[in-house]
């Protein structure tokens, strides 16, 4: 089984992603993390040198091109999805789970702003303003999802439940 984990930057996928591979003692992949130890930069300094487009691109063949094991838990960027055939792709070669949160949550998560280029310098009600425009383009893919399911104070053992119950 290979779960994809997707939804708005500060849902929580990186987080759920380690906890979800610790009950399931498989290996946990966050694509975010594989292009940091590829480029040898910070997705912001990536950003910065690159521009999005670029990141974009990267992110596309880093998520078909990396050597899955049968079992494992994947972290997507927040964006991933919602480029090129991404969200398809995911569906065809696993389990894809929607972690999903409503704009405040969101924004009650997202404290480290300057790590996240989309989101740098803004203020709580910018940001706030920002995620609920942003996920009307996005919410077309991440409702593409297998499992769509509230992320806030979820347990990943439910969560792990849940999955299992469609898997
Ligand atoms: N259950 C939780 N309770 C409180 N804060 C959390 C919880 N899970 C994650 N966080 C925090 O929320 C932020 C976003 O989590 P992260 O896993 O990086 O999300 P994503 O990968 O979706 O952007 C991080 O600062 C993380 O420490
Ligand atoms: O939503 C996005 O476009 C992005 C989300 C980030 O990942 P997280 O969702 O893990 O923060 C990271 O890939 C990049 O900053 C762009
Ligand atoms: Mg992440």
């Amino acid at each position: 089984m290979k779960i994809f984990l997707v939804g708005f930057m500060g849902c929580g996928k990186s987080t759920k992603a380690k906890q979800l591979a610790n009950l399931l003692a498989c290996p946990v992949i966050d694509i975010d993390a594989v292009i940091v130890e590829q480029q040898q930069m910070s997705i912001a300094d990536y950003f910065a040198a690159n521009g999005e487009a670029a990141f974009r691109q990267l992110e596309n063949e880093m998520l078909k091109s990396f050597d899955y094991p049968d079992t494992c838990v994947v972290a997507t960027g927040g964006g991933l999805p919602c480029y090129f055939d991404n969200m398809e792709w995911m569906n065809q070669n696993g389990i894809t789970v929607y972690l999903e949160m409503t704009p405040p949550q969101l924004v009650s998560r997202l404290h480290n702003r300057e790590k996240r280029p989309l989101l740098k310098g803004m203020d709580d009600e910018q940001l706030l303003t920002f995620i609920i425009g942003k996920l009307e383009e996005r919410n077309v893919f991440y409702h593409q999802a297998k499992l769509i399911i509230n992320a806030f104070d979820l347990d990943p053992k439910e969560l792990l439940e849940e999955i299992e119950a469609i898997g």
